[in-house]
């Protein structure tokens, strides 16, 4: 099954756009492991667990495994992922972007040392830069687009005076990853649920390419402008919450918590469907 139907069937199954963000900071997790970095495993897999009926995708985010040399946790967690929610498509935000021979590496890492069912890529250094992640056939990448932090309008607002139209930068990203890019028909573009009016201009250029949408929860983004701005009957979305989930409760009740917080924010999306 390819990515794009794996997202498909789990957002059917769990009538869900919410992916939820695994990005485990040990300073902040409950009492009895503060600050334990080899708890992350633990505190992940309770949150799978907690939120595999509710999430439509995972995204377990590199930079916090990485970190704390927590690699082999997150090899773990990939595997209790296709284990106990093997239906929920796993998104690995690694924001990769590097020459072929590089890409190659990474690709290989996101795709057979963790699993991966997505890998998110900076498209900053072209398309050969993206091609290797494309040779494996199913893998989905999400390529940056319109990113949801506000120093995303330093470039990708620049407007593109070598390409006819003249459009800004994220608008030739959208438009390469809907046309020619797309070779394995996988790939899919970060927006964030920050911006809403750069959502529904990246929807009116990509129509059909499935949107990470990261920024509802912590970053403030409007979780309802969001949906009207992005879904439509053939785009997909997930929108990505992280720290409003896993931080719900700084109790030994974390993840009853975590599930709360899915629930609401699912719901929120939901009701939010025209
Ligand atoms: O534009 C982007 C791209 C990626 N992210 C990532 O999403 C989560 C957001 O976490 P919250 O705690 O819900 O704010 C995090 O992993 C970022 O690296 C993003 O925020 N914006």
């Amino acid at each position: 099954m390819t990515f794009i139907e794996m997202l498909r069937n789990a957002s059917a199954q769990n009538n869900s756009m919410l992916c939820v963000g695994l990005d485990p900071e040990p300073s902040r997790f409950p009492q009895g492991m503060r600050g334990d970095a080899q708890k992350i495993y633990d505190f992940c897999a309770a949150i799978v667990d907690a939120t595999a009926d509710v999430a439509g995708s995972f995204k377990p985010q590199i930079a916090y495994f990485a970190a704390h040399g927590a690699e082999d946790q997150l090899e773990r967690l990939m595997q209790h992922m296709r284990c106990n929610a093997p239906h929920v498509p796993v998104i690995l935000d690694a924001k990769r972007g590097d020459i072929g021979s590089t890409a190659e590496q990474y690709a290989k890492e996101a795709f057979e040392r963790y699993g991966a069912d997505a890998v998110t890529l900076s498209p900053f250094m072209g398309f050969d830069s993206i091609e290797p992640y494309l040779q494996y056939h199913g893998k989905g990448a999400f390529l940056l687009c319109r990113t949801s932090n506000p120093g995303g309008n330093d470039l990708q607002a620049q407007r593109l005076a070598s390409v006819e139209g003249q459009p800004l930068l994220y608008e030739h990203v959208a438009r390469q990853a809907q046309g020619p890019w797309n070779k394995n028909g996988q790939l899919g573009l970060v927006v964030g649920a920050t911006y809403p009016a750069e959502i529904e201009r990246v929807r009116a250029l990509a129509p059909t390419l499935p949107l990470l949408i990261p920024g509802v929860g912590a970053q403030g983004g409007d979780a309802a402008a969001t949906v009207r701005a992005g879904l439509t009957q053939d785009g997909m979305i997930a929108v990505n919450s992280s720290r409003a989930i896993l931080y719900a409760s700084s109790g030994d009740d974390f993840a009853a918590a975590a599930r709360q917080a899915a629930l609401t924010t699912r719901d929120a999306l939901n009701a939010a469907r025209a």
